[in-house]
């Protein structure tokens, strides 16, 4: 599978930003070129935002997040990139220009894909040398969060640079679909502009105002497209005659002054002055960055829903949510397989880095206490890829369940903290591996919680313990054996309430 390996984004605005957070928290090296004077700030922010809502998304491993780059160039962030964002505003001139510069500067077999919502990939690429690799990644915002890209190919794009664009967004868990011709404003854009316009009509003539408006959606069919789209959606609207008996029953209405779609509303100032002040008293009492955190928790809880479905399969969206989470489970949060883990047994192993996220304080202010149990299960994870039990032995059918904990939480842990996690085994049999984690603060190395855990080896559809194969004993037996000549930890073996 072809990934991407360094990442330019020129423009770091609303979308750039985000695309920027997407490939940082899959674990890509950015540069960003953006001559705003704010960019820095912004891109920070919205990175912090991704951050939050990725530890409210997954339990899976992520890699160590990239490292981000402010260059003072274009041509400086897209040295050495492999797949080049480019979200400047929509502006064919201007694109147009900033792409050509790309082009000229970058390595020729980079992919260099443009943001645009609606610009048409061979206007885009005209005065290219390299057209070929050069293509539409559309995205929704917000691009941490929201799977689709829409991919469109120009006169002179290749087809292999589509499917190469394709093949590449998965590890980063999106989801490309490639269109089979360029159109202005591609798929989602058409249909959202023919909403938008309706929706300005709407307002424009007092039938609502912008906050009833928004219900319709929110208590509706927006929570069906979530999951089913639009046709599936009305096939199901046709009973059991199907979509045939849903054409024949509603197909008249097309008929009927059921939409203004083919009059356009002038937005003029009063139209302007009217949503604004509107949208203002719907949503004024929250910044932008709160109402992106208030958006990014609803749609992790509707991935998170959706990655239920289907008898817990995964629909739509939460089918991409878990290939993604198969995908970080398999790499191993960045840590590699097993196998090419270089391991220092000299001392309690170092399995995670990590940092305290937004989603994991509490109301007292810092890490709350299930999240202490997610860093050391993180941990013991991390040791079982390093044994080789990873993704492909756990769905062959055996793995190690943990029966027993025994958290201790000597010190605390503040948002945004550095922290990282050491593992000591105490002792391992056939069936048993007992081990001993240890949660430090990664500045003074200070000790902010342990626990005590035992393990069984188990054939999971069998549901009973059973003796681990010789070839996970042989990598476990070394390190137990050199962590038996450690000292045994201070706090092993206690039971809760114990005094010293
Ligand atoms: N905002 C949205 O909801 C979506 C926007 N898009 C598309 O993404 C692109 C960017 O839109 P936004 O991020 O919303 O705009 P934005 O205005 O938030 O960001 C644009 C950024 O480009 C920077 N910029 C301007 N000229 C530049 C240059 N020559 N080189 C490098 N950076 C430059 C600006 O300083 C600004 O930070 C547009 O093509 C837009 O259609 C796509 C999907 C959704
Ligand atoms: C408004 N918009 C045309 C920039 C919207 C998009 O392009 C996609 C989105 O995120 O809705």
């Amino acid at each position: 599978m072809s990934k991407i390996k360094k990442a330019a984004c020129i423009g770091g605005g609303v979308i750039g930003g985000a695309w920027a957070a997407r490939f940082l928290l899959g674990g890509i090296d950015v540069s960003i070129f953006d001559p705003h004077p704010d960019a820095e700030r912004i891109v920070t922010e919205v990175v912090a935002n991704a951050e939050r809502a990725y530890g409210m998304l997954t339990m899976a491993p992520l890699p160590p997040r990239g490292k981000l780059t402010f260059c003072a160039t274009l041509e400086e962030a897209v040295t050495g990139a492999d797949w080049i964002q480019e979200s400047v505003p929509e502006r064919l001139d201007l694109k147009r220009g900033v792409l050509t510069k790309i082009d000229a500067a970058a390595d020729p077999k980079a992919l260099i894909g443009s943001s645009t919502s609606g610009l048409m990939p061979t206007e885009l690429q005209r005065d290219m040398r390299h057209p070929e690799r050069m293509f539409v990644a559309h995205p929704y915002n917000p691009v941490y969060l929201l799977p689709l890209a829409e991919l469109v190919g120009g006169e002179r794009t290749s087809p292999e640079t589509l499917l190469l664009a394709r093949e590449r967004l998965a590890p980063i868990g999106m989801k490309g679909v490639i269109l089979k011709k360029e159109i202005e404003a591609f798929v989602g854009d058409r249909l959202l502009e023919a909403f938008w316009r309706e929706a300005l009509w709407l307002i424009h003539d007092d039938i609502c105002d912008t906050e009833t408006l928004d219900d319709v959606i929110r208590y509706s069919f927006g929570m069906r497209w979530a999951q089913m789209g639009l046709f599936e959606t009305y096939r199901i609207a046709g009973g059991e005659a199907g979509m045939r008996h849903f054409l024949a029953q509603f197909g008249p209405c097309l008929a009927w002054p059921w939409t203004k779609l083919t009059d356009v509303v002038d937005l003029d100032d009063a139209l302007v002055d009217k949503i604004a002040a509107q949208s203002d008293a719907q949503s004024g009492a929250y910044g932008i960055r709160d109402l992106e955190r208030i958006r990014d928790e609803n749609l992790v809880g509707i991935m998170q829903a959706l990655k239920a479905g289907d008898g817990g399969k995964g629909w739509g969206a939460g089918k991409i949510l878990s290939e993604f989470e198969t995908h970080l489970w398999s790499e191993g949060g960045g840590n590699g397989n097993g196998a090419s883990l270089s391991v220092d047994t000299s001392a309690p192993l170092r399995l995670v880095d990590t940092r305290v996220n937004a989603a994991w304080v509490d109301y007292n202010g810092h890490m709350t206490e299930h999240r202490y149990l997610q860093v050391f299960g993180d941990t013991s994870d991390a040791l079982l890829r390093l044994i080789g039990v990873d993704f492909a032995y756990v769905e062959a059918g055996h793995s190690y369940y943990t029966v027993e904990t025994h958290i201790r939480h000597l010190g605390e842990a503040k948002l945004g903290q550095a922290i990282y996690a050491t593992l000591q085994i105490l002792s391992v049999d056939e069936k048993r591996v007992r081990f001993f984690s240890t949660i430090h603060d990664s500045k003074t190395d200070g000790i902010i919680a342990t626990a005590e855990q035992l393990m069984l080896h188990v054939d999971a559809s069998a549901g009973k313990s059973v003796v681990a194969p010789p070839e996970v004993m042989a990598k476990l037996a070394p390190i137990a054996q050199a962590h038996a000549k450690l000292t045994f930890p201070d706090g092993a073996g206690r039971s809760v309430g114990q005094k010293n």
